[in-house]
């Protein structure tokens, strides 16, 4: 296992420019080693090419990566000793599921009875023990690509483990399986993993540290603790959480935040200046009076989600959204109501960067 250093920047064209020239924009990451990470943005935002940087298919446009110190910008993947799992699943049809299983291992030359002690091992994490003696031919889909994750798992002294939206071939129940599966195997394996994906369940369930990208830039890394209650760009308020995050926009002047029509007292110091104002639709309470901190904003939609009732209401400067526990007293269509914009957990951002 190693540590990760990436100083880089990748254009796929040659003499950028402009930042839209860039796939991925000056970057300096570390990953440390036997960490869990995920890679999570929209489409096009430079994951892939993150990822293939990492393993060594792709080389930056410029600057350097480096495995626990040494430079290794210029290594093939077999040279940086990487294993990958792609989309679909990449096996021998004409091996059995032990023999797919096996291959890496043996073509590092392992003892057989320490391969094959390996290889029950990993068999049995992803359930796969009662299928090592069939042939890959005849297995559906998902089994086959849960050898695919075997065979990236399996050898110990891999410097990194790295996934490119690995269970997309998966069906939804599986998924859920599969996804804890990895997070135990991580735990017990220790391995440094890399995961790329777009969807945030995904992410958030399988990393102790997620980067969420945008256009190119990482724009946090952090826990999903972090991602849900300090946001520290609001994309990454938005992106993160369904629905995403509540901004309205503000303007401070002495210690006093002009917002939805309203003055406020800030509740923390604040610098002079236009501001949004960002709470999650979790932590939007609402109530029929005026209360400090609170602006009003009149009902628009009422939708029943299953596990909450979730409330849409237009303030001055933006729709709102808040999460309502079943059971909570509904207002109706059209009345005014008063959120709670400003309590504890409300984030603060100029220039969409968090400031308090
Ligand atoms: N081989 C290539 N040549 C030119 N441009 C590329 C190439 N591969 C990717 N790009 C561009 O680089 C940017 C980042 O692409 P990348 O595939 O890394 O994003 P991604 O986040 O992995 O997207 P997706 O989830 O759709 O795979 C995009 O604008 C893409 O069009």
């Amino acid at each position: 296992m190693a540590r990760i250093d990436l100083d880089l920047a990748h254009a796929y064209r040659p003499d950028p420019k402009q930042d839209s020239d860039y796939a991925l924009l000056p970057l300096k990451m570390s990953f440390a080693d036997g960490g869990a990470y995920a890679l999570l943005g929209p489409s096009g935002c430079g994951k892939t090419t993150m990822l293939n940087i990492i393993s060594g298919l792709l080389a930056p446009s410029q600057g350097s990566v480096s495995f626990d110190g040494r430079d290794v910008t210029r290594q093939t993947p077999q040279q940086r000793n990487i294993a990958q799992v792609f989309q679909f699943p990449v096996i021998y049809d004409t091996m059995t599921v032990a023999q797919n299983l096996a291959f890496p291992l043996r073509n590092r030359g392992m003892p057989q009875a320490r391969i094959r002690e390996r290889v029950g091992r990993i068999a049995e994490m992803l359930e796969l023990s009662g299928q090592l003696g069939q042939r890959a031919a005849g297995l559906a889909a998902d089994a086959k690509q849960k050898i695919s994750l075997g065979r990236g798992l399996v050898r110990e002294d891999v410097s990194a483990v790295l996934f490119d939206e690995p269970l997309t071939v998966i069906d939804p129940h599986l998924k859920w399986q599969l996804r804890r599966k990895l997070k135990e195997i991580h735990r017990e394996l220790k391995l440094t993993l890399i995961y790329v994906t777009h969807d945030q369940v995904e992410a958030l369930t399988f990393a102790d540290e997620v980067v969420v990208m945008s256009r190119g830039r990482a724009v946090q890394v952090g826990t999903a603790e972090a991602l849900f209650e300090r946001p520290a760009h609001t994309f990454v308020g938005h992106f993160i959480g369904s629905p995403g995050m509540n901004f309205l926009p503000a303007e401070c002047r002495g210690g006093r935040l002009q917002v939805a029509g309203i003055e406020l007292a800030a509740p923390v110091s604040l610098p002079d200046g236009p501001l949004k104002v960002g709470i999650r639709p979790e932590h939007l309470s609402l109530s029929t009076e005026h209360h400090p901190g609170a602006v009003p904003a009149t009902v628009r939609r009422l939708q029943d989600i299953g596990t909450c009732k979730l409330l849409t209401a237009q303030a001055q400067g933006g729709d709102m959204k808040a999460r309502l526990a079943n059971g909570t007293a509904l207002p109706a269509i059209g009345q005014t109501v008063w959120l709670q914009v400003l309590d504890l957990r409300t984030c603060f951002y100029r220039n969409e960067e968090l400031v308090s």
